[in-house]
């Protein structure tokens, strides 16, 4: 299936964002290492998390849906599947389980994926975990099998900023007495800490010279608990750069995750000129949430730095959009990781501004953006199976002065299942 997004008027009215992704695939894989029940409300129903919620219902555990976004898990009893664990194309979900099921004694699993998952690396996260002594068979890529054990302790250095890493360390660590610690120079997102927390096992962050030091706390028995999930910032991503390209668009977006691990993009955007409000700031679960509105004003390029890049590390292909229609040659480095995501990122965000009569270019590992504060558009984009390089040129289109296409859109739903009828409602037209 194909979409092709045409050129738009002012985009106005409130969105309505699914929970976030990654909050989502954690609920379920700490509510099902828990004793008893968890509530979940607000959970993103899209495919990568239905693969979670497959994955640990084949490991025996019980889930059941109550209602839209509304989710319980009955936590406590893994088993040995009869087949493979299927990880579709989810990182987080392959990655966290990979961690889970390690400590998991008299559990075996053999974790699988779709061919883009199958070609991600996998040594980052199984070096720090058979460092910890776990028992699992393979390389550096899915299919893997993992026999679950007794683990004992780590200090792991999380170069280069990994939380879906640091999750499955944290994660296997529940099952041990001995120190379990990480070292962070620059932090990941701290999804997986906080909501520890909420299920009982507290984990310490202290701000050190050598970087952010992370120690699971003693008590690891996680007991169920209650969740609400915020709106997924990288879903609001699109509908809110949309926004900051199309002049007169006044868009909001209520009750968004704004961690500020998550929150690079938006900053970035502040910088750049758009008109960003955050009102309503709320905790919800132990999160950051707040209503966040977006009020178009032209905008100038940006030179984000590295070290900034793992708040806004799914978000670059939305930012990339803003930065062709600013003004001004904008600058973001430290972009090595986007080679290793669902599709290579980097290269499909410089084929498609290329194609978009963009002037864009990797230097290394920066992007380089020539902004004119407009693009021709007219293109047809091949997203390589990647989401969110589907929906960044989409939002593309709805700015430029020709319709943009994209050759496969199917895969949206990876991450945002009502993303067309979703922009629709603020009056883009996307079919
Ligand atoms: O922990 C998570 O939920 C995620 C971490 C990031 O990946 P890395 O851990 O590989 O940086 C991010 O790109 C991914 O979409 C979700
Ligand atoms: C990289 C992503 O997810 P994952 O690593 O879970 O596949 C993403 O959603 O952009």
């Amino acid at each position: 299936m194909n979409l092709v997004a045409r050129p738009c008027r002012a985009l106005t009215g409130e969105v309505s964002i699914p929970g976030d992704k990654s909050c989502s695939h954690r609920a379920l894989i700490l509510g099902a290492i828990a004793d008893g029940k968890t509530r979940i409300r607000g959970l993103l129903e899209s495919s990568d998390v239905l693969s979670t919620i497959a994955a640990l219902r084949a490991l025996g555990v019980q889930i059941e849906k109550c209602g839209k976004g509304e989710w319980v898990v009955n936590g406590g009893q893994w088993s040995t599947p009869a087949d493979a664990v299927d990880c579709g194309n989810s990182g987080t979900s392959a990655r966290l389980l990979i961690g889970a099921l390690s400590s998991m004694p008299g559990v075996s699993a053999t974790v699988t994926g779709d061919s883009s998952l199958s070609s991600r690396p996998m040594a980052r996260l199984t070096g720090p975990l058979v460092q910890m002594g776990a028992r699992i068979d393979g390389g550096d890529r899915l299919p893997l099998s993992v026999h679950g054990g007794r683990l004992g302790g780590i200090e792991h250095r999380n170069v280069p900023p990994s939380a879906q890493v640091k999750s499955a360390v944290l994660i296997a660590g529940l099952s041990t007495n001995a120190p379990v610690r990480i070292v962070e120079p620059v932090p990941s997102r701290d999804h997986t800490e906080i909501m520890l927390a909420a299920f009982g096992c507290p984990v310490s962050v202290d701000d050190t010279p050598g970087g952010w030091v992370i120690t699971l706390g003693n008590q690891r028995r996680l007991l169920g608990c209650d969740l609400t999930i915020g709106a997924d910032p990288s879903s609001a991503a699109f509908p809110l750069v949309a926004a900051a390209i199309a002049p007169g668009s006044d868009v909001l977006v209520r009750g968004m995750l704004v961690n500020p691990l998550r929150t690079g993009l938006y900053e970035t955007l502040e910088s750049m000129g758009a008109d960003i409000e955050l009102s309503n700031e709320r905790i919800q679960s132990g999160e950051i949430v707040a209503d966040i509105r977006l009020r178009y004003a032209p905008l100038r390029a940006c030179h984000v730095r590295a070290d900034r890049i793992s708040a806004m590390i799914d978000e670059i292909p939305a930012l990339s959009v803003a930065c062709a229609f600013a003004d001004g040659e904008s600058v973001i480095e430290g972009l090595s990781e986007l080679r290793v995501k669902e599709s290579d990122r980097l290269g499909r965000i410089v084929a498609g501004l290329t194609a978009c009569g963009v002037v864009a270019l990797a230097d290394g590992d920066a992007l380089r953006i020539f902004g004119r504060g407009r693009a021709r558009g007219g293109a047809r984009i091949t997203t390589h199976g990647d989401h969110r390089i589907a929906m960044a040129f989409l939002m593309l289109g709805l700015g430029a002065s020709n319709p943009v296409e994209v050759d496969e859109a199917a895969m949206i739903a990876t991450s945002f299942p009502d993303f067309t009828d979703t922009m629709r409602g603020i009056g883009a037209d996307i079919e």
